[in-house]
C-alpha cells in the first residue's frame, strides 16, 4: 500500500509529492552528511571502507568516503556528486560542503513546513550565499601583501592536519610547495599555473614516511631492457614509443597461403627486419633514450645496446604523456607517414632533458629524467609500512597540493578554525534583518546553518560545542560592532585547550577559494534538492517474467 503523499502509478511504479519528499530527501541528505560528519577537522577520525571484494581503504577524505558508500538514493547522489565536484574543483574541503548542504536542505525543510514557498527560500538562499561571497572577499580575505612561502607552507599544513600524516606535516608541506614551484609554467601573458598533475606520485612500501622525498625531474618507475645499456646518458634525446618493438605479427584475420616451403622463412626474415628497420630509423632519427608503452625483443636489444642507447619497455602511458609534455616530446603511435610510403620518424618527434639516468632511489631502481627541456618536473616518493597506509598519503599530499596550487594560483588566504563561518552567521544575521521581505527568514536558517562547521569541529575535538560556538559568535560581533575590535575577526577554535584564539596567528590558514566554491556548491546542491516536490519511480521490469517470455 501506499503510504501518506505517495500514490500508485496506472503505468507500475510510485509517485511522492509535496512535503513528502522533501521530507524525505532532505533525510537521505542528512545520513549522508552524517557519516562523514565525525571526521571533520583536525581531530575528526577515520573511516575504514570495504567493498564487496574485501578491499579495505581507511580514509578521511570526504569525496572518498563518499564515493565508496554507492549511495543509492537520488537526493544522497547529489551530495555524493557534490563532493566530487568539489574535489575536482579545488582538491579540499570536501567534508565540509557535504555537511553545509545537508544543513541547508534540513532548514529549507523546515521552513517550507512554516508554510514559506519553496521558491521564496531558494531565492533567500541565493541571496545570502552572494552576500556572504562578497563578505568573505571584501573583509575576510588575507591580501596579497601579506602572502610569504610560511604562509602557504602554513596552508598545507591546515589541511594536512585531519591527516593521517598530520604528524609529519610540517615536512609534506615543504615537500608541496617546492614541487609545486619546480612545475610553475608561465604563458606569454606572463600569468603562472601550476599543472600539479605534471607531479608525480610514486609510493614504495617500507621505512617511515619521514623517508618520502622530493626528486627534481620525473621519475618512472622502470629500469632499462638490459644491464649491457648505459646507466647515465647526457643531453638525452628522448623518443616516446606508444607501440612495442617486437617481432612483427600479422594482423588478426588475414591469413597468408604459402605454396613454396622455401619462401616460410624469408617470411619469418622479413617479420624481424620490420621491426630492426624501424628502430634503425629511431636511431638515425638522434634518439639515444627510447621510452616504449610496449616490450622490446631480446634480439632488439642488441641493436640499441651497439648504439649506445637507453631503452625501457613496458613504461606506462600516462608516464610516456607527461614525459612528452615536460620534455617536448611527441607519444608517437606508428610510424606510418600521412603519404602512406615508406615509414618515417622525424627528429622533431624526440623530446630533451639534461640528463637521463638509472639511479637506487631507497629500495627501488628508477629511472630519472633531470633537467626537462620543455618545463620543468618534479616527482615524490611516498614510503609507507603498507598500502592501505600509503594511499592514503597519496589522498592527503593530493588535497595539500592542491591547496598550494590554489593559494599560488589566487593569493588569497583566510582563516580556519571556523573563523569564517561564525563572521558570516553574525553578518548575516544582522543583515537579514535589514530585509523587509519573506526572504529574510530564509537568509537567517542560511546563517543558522553555516554554524554547523564550528559545532562540529568542536564536538570531534570531544568540547562543549554550544558553548564555545556562542563565545566564538560573540568575538565576531565585537568585531563586526566595535571599530577598535575589528581584528577579532580573526577569532577562530582552539580545538586542543577547548578556547577561542586568533587563527591568523595560530597559522590556521585555508585558501579563499575552498571556502568561496564550497559556499556556492552547498547552495546549489541544497537548490537543486529542494525544487524537487515530485518523485516518479517506475517499477523494475521482473528479469524472470522477461526471460519466461523470451522462451
Ligand atoms: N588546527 C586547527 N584548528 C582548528 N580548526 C582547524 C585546524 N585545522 C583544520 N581546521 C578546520 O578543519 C576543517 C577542515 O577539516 P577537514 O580537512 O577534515 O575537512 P575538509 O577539508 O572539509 O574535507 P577533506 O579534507 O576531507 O576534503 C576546516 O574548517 C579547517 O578550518
Amino acid at each position: 500500500m501506499a503510504s501518506a503523499g505517495e500514490t500508485l502509478l496506472a503505468l507500475g511504479g510510485k509517485r511522492t509529492t509535496g512535503q513528502s519528499i522533501r521530507t524525505q530527501n532532505a533525510m537521505a541528505a542528512m545520513a549522508i552528511a552524517n557519516v562523514v560528519k565525525s571526521s571533520l577537522g583536525p581531530l575528526g577520525l577515520d573511516k575504514m571502507m570495504v567493498d564487496d571484494v574485501g578491499d579495505v581503504t581507511v580514509t578521511n577524505d570526504g569525496a572518498t568516503i563518499l564515493k565508496l558508500l554507492e549511495v543509492e538514493h537520488p537526493a544522497g547522489k547529489v551530495l555524493v556528486d557534490l563532493a566530487q565536484l568539489q574535489d575536482e574543483e579545488v582538491g579540499d574541503g570536501t567534508t565540509s560542503v557535504a555537511i553545509i548542504a545537508a544543513e541547508l536542505l534540513k532548514a529549507a525543510n523546515e521552513l517550507v513546513q512554516q508554510k514559506l514557498h519553496p521558491t521564496t527560500v531558494i531565492n533567500g538562499y541565493r541571496f545570502a550565499c552572494k552576500e556572504a561571497v562578497r563578505f568573505i572577499q571584501e573583509n575576510l580575505a588575507l591580501s596579497t601583501d601579506d602572502l610569504d612561502r610560511t604562509s602557504i607552507i602554513k596552508a598545507a599544513k591546515t589541511t594536512m592536519s585531519s591527516k593521517l600524516i598530520s604528524t609529519d606535516s610540517d615536512f609534506f608541506a615543504e615537500m608541496c610547495v617546492e614541487a609545486t614551484n619546480l612545475i610553475k609554467v608561465t604563458d606569454a601573458s606572463g600569468k603562472a599555473t601550476f599543472p600539479i598533475k605534471a607531479i608525480n606520485v610514486l609510493k614504495a612500501h617500507g621505512k617511515s614516511s619521514r623517508e618520502s622525498m622530493l626528486i627534481r625531474g620525473y621519475a618512472l618507475n622502470c629500469t632499462r631492457a638490459s644491464e649491457a645499456m648505459p646507466r647515465k646518458i647526457a643531453g638525452a634525446k628522448i623518443a616516446c614509443l606508444d607501440f612495442s618493438l617486437q617481432k612483427s605479427k600479422m594482423h588478426l584475420g588475414i591469413s597468408v597461403v604459402v605454396e613454396d616451403p622455401s619462401k616460410l622463412e624469408a617470411i619469418r626474415r622479413e617479420e624481424m627486419e620490420i621491426t630492426k628497420r624501424r628502430i634503425e630509423k629511431i636511431l638515425k632519427a638522434g634518439a639515444n633514450v627510447i621510452l616504449t608503452t610496449g616490450g622490446i625483443d631480446d634480439l632488439c636489444l642488441k641493436q640499441f645496446v651497439e648504439a649506445g642507447a637507453l631503452a625501457v619497455r613496458r613504461a606506462k602511458k600516462v608516464d610516456l604523456k607527461r614525459i612528452a609534455k615536460a620534455t617536448g616530446a611527441t607519444l608517437t603511435s606508428s610510424l606510418a607517414t600521412l603519404e602512406g610510403d615508406d615509414e618515417q620518424f622525424d627528429p622533431s618527434l624526440l623530446g630533451q632533458a639534461d640528463e637521463v639516468v638509472q639511479e637506487r632511489i631507497s629500495d627501488e631502481e628508477l629511472v630519472l629524467i633531470k633537467g626537462p627541456k620543455a618545463r620543468t618536473a618534479a616527482s615524490i616518493i611516498l614510503r609507507g609500512a603498507n598500502d592501505v597506509m600509503l594511499d592514503e598519503m597519496e589522498r592527503s599530499l593530493h588535497d595539500a597540493l592542491c591547496v598550494v596550487r590554489r593559494v599560488l594560483e589566487s593569493k588569497k588566504l583566510v582563516v580556519g578554525g571556523g573563523a569564517v563561518e561564525a563572521a558570516l552567521n553574525v553578518y548575516l544575521d544582522n543583515f537579514a534583518t535589514t530585509l523587509p521581505s519573506r526572504e529574510q527568514l530564509a537568509v537567517a536558517e542560511f546563517a543558522n546553518a553555516l554554524l554547523v562547521i564550528p559545532k562540529t569541529l568542536a564536538s570531534n575535538a570531544a568540547k562543549d560545542s554550544t558553548q564555545l560556538v556562542a563565545k566564538l559568535r560573540a568575538f565576531h560581533y565585537k568585531s563586526q560592532t566595535e571599530k577598535e575590535n575589528s581584528h577579532l575577526k580573526w577569532a577562530g577554535l582552539d580545538l586542543e585547550n577547548g578556547n577561542i584564539r586568533d587563527n591568523k596567528e595560530a597559522g590556521i590558514l585555508e585558501p579563499m577559494i575552498s571556502k568561496v566554491k564550497c559556499l556556492k556548491f552547498a547552495t546549489e546542491a541544497a537548490i537543486t534538492i529542494l525544487r524537487i516536490d515530485d518523485l516518479i519511480k517506475l517499477d523494475k521490469v521482473e528479469k524472470q517474467q522477461h526471460d519466461d517470455e523470451c522462451m
